[in-house]
């Protein structure tokens, strides 16, 4: 069996948080007795990724994806478990640790603000000590892939979010690492940046066989990079499989919609089919192929109605993904 290059096993992670009152006076009465709430970031979260892989990491907000990504990368300490990365454990060597890791957090730089951006990679070049060689190297090919060469000179506050994004990669890989971990890198993205930064990502991976987990709430990203999705809800790890599984799944899910002439009657009613919208002129229902013949959904339909288009969907990603989370209650 292939040997993980990352191994989590049952990592748990609480936080304490004030609890807040609503109130003058009971936020003044709050500053003598304070009142905690423990949040279960983590509860028990286990998986392996191999070398060479792309993990895409999802769940809804809140779920505890930020807070893994953290504690792989060595920021935060678990409260219980073990990992394993490279067979470093993150928050115990994490000088010689970080040398083997890229992370980039979409929401936060790790560019310095006011300094041109060749200035900051210099700074990490000096932090990391990435050999001259390597680093010289490592410029050339990033600018190039991500198209830097006007920006280098440029403060990072008077960069655009793509610009700063593809920046905020290439400062990640200067170092040569092994493993990149990247917390929502298409955040706020326009259309073009999105698919500069996904292709990018493809490049690496299969170039220099970088290994990447990625934590995204955009769908049409794991449908362009991952292998592999790990879906956590609520502190606990719920899917681990791949997209084909999870089509395969959902995949005998039809959506219908049907447009006819104005109808004032009662909504049709179709046995086995799920009424998502009704008006007078269009409804929309969803059924399982395995269960409702498509026929037969639309003969009901057109017994009640004088149908004048129609058009059948599979679900698509977005679809799936809610539909997981309503199967565990997220
Ligand atoms: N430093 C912290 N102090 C207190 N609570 C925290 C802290 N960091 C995270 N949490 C809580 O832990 C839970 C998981 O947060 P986390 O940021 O990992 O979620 P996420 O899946 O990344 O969410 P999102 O998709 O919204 O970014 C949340 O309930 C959050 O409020």
């Amino acid at each position: 069996m292939e040997k993980g290059i990352i191994q989590l096993t049952g990592i748990g992670k609480s936080f304490k948080v004030a609890e807040r009152t609503a109130g003058l006076r009971q936020a003044a009465k709050a500053l003598f007795v304070r009142k905690h709430r423990i949040v279960e970031a983590l509860k028990d979260i286990s998986f392996t990724v191999n070398e060479g892989e792309i993990v895409g990491y999802i769940g809804p907000n809140g779920a505890g994806k930020s807070t893994t990504i953290k504690v792989m990368s060595g920021i935060l300490v678990p409260d219980g478990g073990t990992c394993s990365i490279m067979g470093y454990t993150p928050w115990k060597e994490r000088t010689d640790y970080v040398r083997h890791i890229g992370v980039v957090f979409g929401q936060r730089s790790q560019l310095w603000w006011d300094v041109p951006v060749i200035d900051s990679f210099e700074l990490l070049r000096d932090i990391y000590r990435i050999p001259d060689e390597m680093y010289r190297e490592n410029l050339a090919v990033l600018t190039e892939m991500l198209a830097l060469a006007d920006l280098l000179g440029v403060p990072v506050r008077q960069l655009s979010l793509g610009q700063r994004m593809r920046c905020e990669i290439a400062a990640s890989l200067l170092h040569s690492p092994k493993i990149l971990f990247l917390d929502e890198p298409t955040i706020g993205l326009d259309a073009v940046s999105k698919l500069a930064v996904r292709s990018f990502i493809r490049r690496i991976n299969q170039e220099r066989g970088v290994t990447v987990i990625l934590t995204t709430h955009d769908m049409s990203d794991i449908e362009a990079l991952a292998d592999r999705i790990l879906m956590i809800g609520k502190g606990t790890l719920l899917y681990d499989g791949s997209l084909e599984e999870l089509r395969s799944r959902f995949g005998t899910g039809r959506t219908i919609t049907a447009d006819y002439r104005e109808y004032v009657g009662e909504p049709v009613d179709i046995p086995g089919a799920t009424r998502l919208q009704w008006s007078t002129e269009r409804a929309v229902y969803s059924f399982d192929t395995e269960s409702v013949v498509l026929a037969d959904v639309i003969a009901q339909l057109s017994g009640s109605v004088e149908l004048l288009d129609i058009s059948v969907d599979s679900k698509d990603i977005d679809e799936m993904i809610v539909q997981l989370y309503e199967e565990h209650q997220i």
